[in-house]
């Protein structure tokens, strides 16, 4: 089994990256939860519970789970690792005095790699670190508590990075709350076992000036990527994504999708995943006609670009060659329970196998109407954990799939 073989959204679901949420979500509080991303606080033991029963049923559905804390903590046991990665993550969490880096650095000496990686991940408070050379800045008392912002989204291992055939986006992500959950992917990417030396390909990388993030990369087959052009997602990193991927695999086709610009519809898996061969569920606001700009490769280096206003079975017809598709509204098309179940991510489905979803337990409108349809539904509880404003396939990074027949 290769280490990452993505070319479906649908494929039996074989090995999968998750975070298991922890200390970050105890360091929210509610005067900067806006700019942290989330709209309520998660009781972090329940979360915790919801979280593990997730991955028990992926377990038991055939997939091993690795876990993104352990894949980093595996990286960092390298004492030169340890201290590059340190270096960046602090630069990168707006440390800019000597003194108070060379303090940071003491505190985690004596930490093992684990220990490390969750407390980097938590977020450091100003009262847990003794200063020895200060400067006016770090002990200035400016009411705000954190030496180092916890990081609460990384549960949502879909986004920092996403894996398309044997590569990956390593992704520039679009909030300042989220930058840094990719150098965690960057350096497993690079010094892992698991990843490096195993000619995996890099199809977009951190360091690029453009904002990308996985919950707008769909694989829809061995051919086609659907990438939103959203809130997150720029045209010029679609664009450098696409052109990659025509030079050095066998993808053909980026279909992007012009989404509005807004919260609600944060990411192009928010309000439309793949369920099914010929299934999808979907946000009602996506039904209509939608704006997509279709990238086919050319030549080695060339492409070109055609822009089409259709309605999405249209599209999604078209681009897989089927004769129907069928499209399960959120809410099952009423008013008010789309309007609830969306909000807590119904239309955000993660396929384990053609037709088999994990979904939340709370939105039994839509999971009913996913039965109707014939789909086996594996609803997890989901209290805690959809106050993050991400659903199922926002909480996994697929790294291996098989390969489905079409
Ligand atoms: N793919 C996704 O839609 N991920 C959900 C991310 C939720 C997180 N609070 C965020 O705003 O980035």
């Amino acid at each position: 089994m290769m280490p990452i073989e993505i070319n479906s959204e649908i494929g039996r679901l074989r090995r999968v990256l998750l975070h298991r949420p922890n200390g970050e979500l105890e360091n929210l509080i509610p005067e900067y939860l806006g700019r942290l991303l989330f709209d309520d606080i998660p009781y972090l033991v329940i979360a915790q519970k919801e979280h593990d029963t997730f991955a028990s049923i992926l377990k038991d559905n055939g997939a091993e789970v690795v876990y993104l804390e352990d894949l980093a903590a595996d990286v960092l046991d390298d004492d030169a690792i340890r201290e590059k990665f340190l270096d960046e993550f602090f630069e990168e969490s707006g440390i800019t005095s000597k003194g108070l880096k060379e303090s940071l650095k003491t505190y985690f000496e004596n930490m093992s790699p684990k220990e490390a990686v969750l407390k980097l991940m938590s977020g450091i408070r100003r009262d847990e670190i003794k200063i020895k050379n200060y400067t006016l800045a770090d002990i200035i008392d400016d009411d705000y508590p954190f030496y180092i912002d916890p990081m609460p989204n990384l549960y949502f291992t879909r986004d920092p990075a996403a894996c398309i055939g044997n590569g990956l986006t390593i992704n520039r992500m679009a909030t300042a709350a989220r930058k840094r959950e990719s150098l965690f992917i960057k350096y497993i990417y690079e010094n892992h076992p698991m990843f490096k030396e195993n000619g995996l390909k890099l199809w977009y990388d951190r360091s690029q000036p453009f904002s990308i993030e996985g919950g707008d990369e769909l694989v829809l087959n061995d051919k086609i990527v659907a990438i939103g052009c959203s809130e997150r997602t720029s045209p010029q990193a679609i664009e450098l994504t696409a052109r990659n991927l025509f030079r050095d695999s066998y993808f053909e086709k980026v279909l992007v999708f012009e989404l509005p610009k807004s919260r609600a519809f944060m990411h192009l898996d928010t309000v439309f995943t793949m369920v099914d061969y010929d299934k999808f569920t979907i946000h009602p606001g996506v039904e209509g006609p939608l704006s997509i700009y279709e990238i086919s490769k050319y030549s080695e280096d060339e492409i070109y670009i055609e822009h089409k206003t259709l309605p999405l079975d249209e599209i999604l017809k078209e681009a897989l060659g089927l004769p129907s598709v069928r499209l399960i509204k959120c809410g099952n098309g009423d008013v008010i329970a789309s309007g609830r179940e969306q909000w807590n991510d119904g239309s955000n489905t993660l396929a384990i196998a053609p037709g088999v979803v994990v979904t939340y337990d709370r939105n039994y409108i839509t999971n009913e109407a996913l039965k109707e349809n014939g789909v086996k539904v594996i609803a997890i509880p989901s209290s805690e954990l959809s106050r993050g404003r991400g659903g199922p396939r926002c909480m996994s990074m697929p790294l291996y799939r098989e390969p489905v027949l079409w």
